[in-house]
């Protein structure tokens, strides 16, 4: 037996659609959080399988997660009672952000042993400037039987530069150095919202992190981190996936509790496109369709550029503008499995590594797709819902690691979609 995604396509999308908590921040407070020595709430939680899993793994930690709000979105992390444990188990290799427990238990005990991290395949995702980092602190780094062991007599506080601005060693080092001897300087930091977002708590815990959201960051050591209360930032590549879907497939759809500063990279462009929107305070609302879409061209780069993770949904967006748009992936060269699913439902796609070239408009069929990747995932569903017929998408553990309750909110914007049972042999 296995879960599918099945949406019938062509139904009226319209009404209010409420973005949940960020998926890529959540998932750095919450090893964030056992850096205290008591325990931290945090709010506005996504139920994602991505949470299960560090909940999981923090229980294997021995720390007490006390989950609680109407969809759950309240956590209570106490790690009063935790132990330095190997973290050897399957879990780890589930989600990308398991990395977060090398810079933390690192930091909290100078010592940590853990898997190679998963998280959606999108080419090569290697982790060795969090290493890098951690070594710079004064750590010693070894593979053993499938395993990273991480251990420091002591971390000192040294200038850190980032060949790459990478958002996960970012985090992963401004966390390894919070109880480091004296100052750590990262350069060339990256300047995500979802780094403010963690510098934030910890600063609540106690921490002395100055310059998050600038690409100099510094972070002056401290004895010891506190308990906080905590409210996680809207997500933007949620906000990004429903504004792109009301943009195709919607009429009127307001998208509420956004930053639109964090999408001003898709807004410009959605609005390159011939997208009606009225962007508000804290939410946006996309007016129904121009006849005509234009194409337009896109580059993802590191924020504020446009996202890598966006490319993808507003990848079926483009399948509509009239004439050749194309998108130049420069995070992840091989990120362009959705094309290829896309095409199976009648899109005209083109892919010249590290180029896309989408030929528009077509009309898309209803087929049987795969979601291979999380943000791929999203493409097809959009697909779907603008698509003649029935699209059923495979895979969709992929799409529950970062999307809340997809399916729920969708239908409650009219569209005919379900979750489904099926014999894995069909
Ligand atoms: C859990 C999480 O927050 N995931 C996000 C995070 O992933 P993640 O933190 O893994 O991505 P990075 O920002 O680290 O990667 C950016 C680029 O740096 C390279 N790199 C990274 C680390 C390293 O040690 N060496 C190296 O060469 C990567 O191959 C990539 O080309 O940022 C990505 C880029 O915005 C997003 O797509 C992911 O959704
Ligand atoms: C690539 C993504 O996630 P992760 O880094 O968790 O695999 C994503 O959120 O699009």
């Amino acid at each position: 037996m296995k879960e599918i995604i099945r949406i019938e396509g062509g139904h009226n999308l319209t009404g209010h659609v409420k973005i949940s908590g960020s998926k890529n921040a959540t998932v750095a407070l919450i090893p964030a959080a056992i850096l205290a020595d008591e325990p931290v709430t945090i709010v506005g939680v996504p139920n994602i399988s991505d949470v299960k899993s560090l909940k999981i793994l923090l229980e294997e930690l021995g720390v007490n997660v006390l989950i609680k709000g109407e969809n759950g979105n309240h956590l209570i992390i106490d790690p009063s009672n935790m132990e330095n444990k190997p973290m050897n188990s399957d879990t780890v290799t589930k989600l990308r952000a398991s990395y977060y427990f090398m810079g933390v238990l690192l930091a909290k005990y100078k010592r940590v042993e853990i898997k190679m991290p998963g998280g959606c395949y999108l080419g090569p995702r290697p982790i060795d400037l969090h290493l890098k980092g951690f070594e710079t602190l004064g750590a010693k780094v070894n593979y053993e039987g499938g395993s990273y062991i991480i251990e420091a007599d002591e971390l000192v506080g040294d200038k850190i530069f980032l060949d790459v601005s990478s958002v996960g060693a970012t985090i992963n080092i401004m966390c390894a150095a919070v109880f480091a001897k004296g100052k750590t300087t990262i350069e060339n930091a990256a300047k995500e919202p979802e780094i403010i977002d963690i510098a934030t708590l910890l600063n609540k815990m106690g921490a002395q992190i100055r310059g998050m959201g600038t690409n100099v960051i510094t972070i002056t050591g401290v004895d010891t981190l506190h308990g906080c209360f905590h409210e996680i930032i809207p997500d933007r590549i949620e906000a990004a996936t429903y504004l792109t879907l009301a943009a195709t497939a919607g009429n009127d759809i307001t998208i509420e509790n956004v930053i639109p500063q964090h999408l001003e990279g898709l807004i410009s462009k959605l609005d390159d496109i011939g997208v009606n929107m009225e962007v508000n305070v804290d939410s946006i609302l996309v007016k129904g369709r121009n006849e005509v879409l234009k194409p337009v061209d896109i580059k993802t780069a590191p924020y504020p550029g446009f996202a890598t993770d966006m490319q993808q949904p507003l990848t079926t967006l483009l399948t509509q503008c009239d004439g050749q748009s194309v998108v130049t992936e420069t995070i992840y060269t091989e990120r362009f499995k959705h094309c290829h699913e896309l095409n199976k439902m009648g899109a005209d796609i083109d892919v010249r590594t590290p180029s896309s070239f989408i030929n528009g408009p077509t009309k898309l069929s209803g087929t049987s797709v795969t979601a291979t990747d999380l943000r791929c995932g999203a493409s097809l569903i959009i697909a779907g819902l603008i698509a003649s017929g029935t699209t059923e998408i495979d895979e969709i553990y992929h799409i529950e690691r970062g999307y809340e309750n997809i399916v729920g909110k969708l239908k409650s914007l009219g569209a005919k979609i379900e979750k489904v049972t099926i014999d894995s042999d069909n």
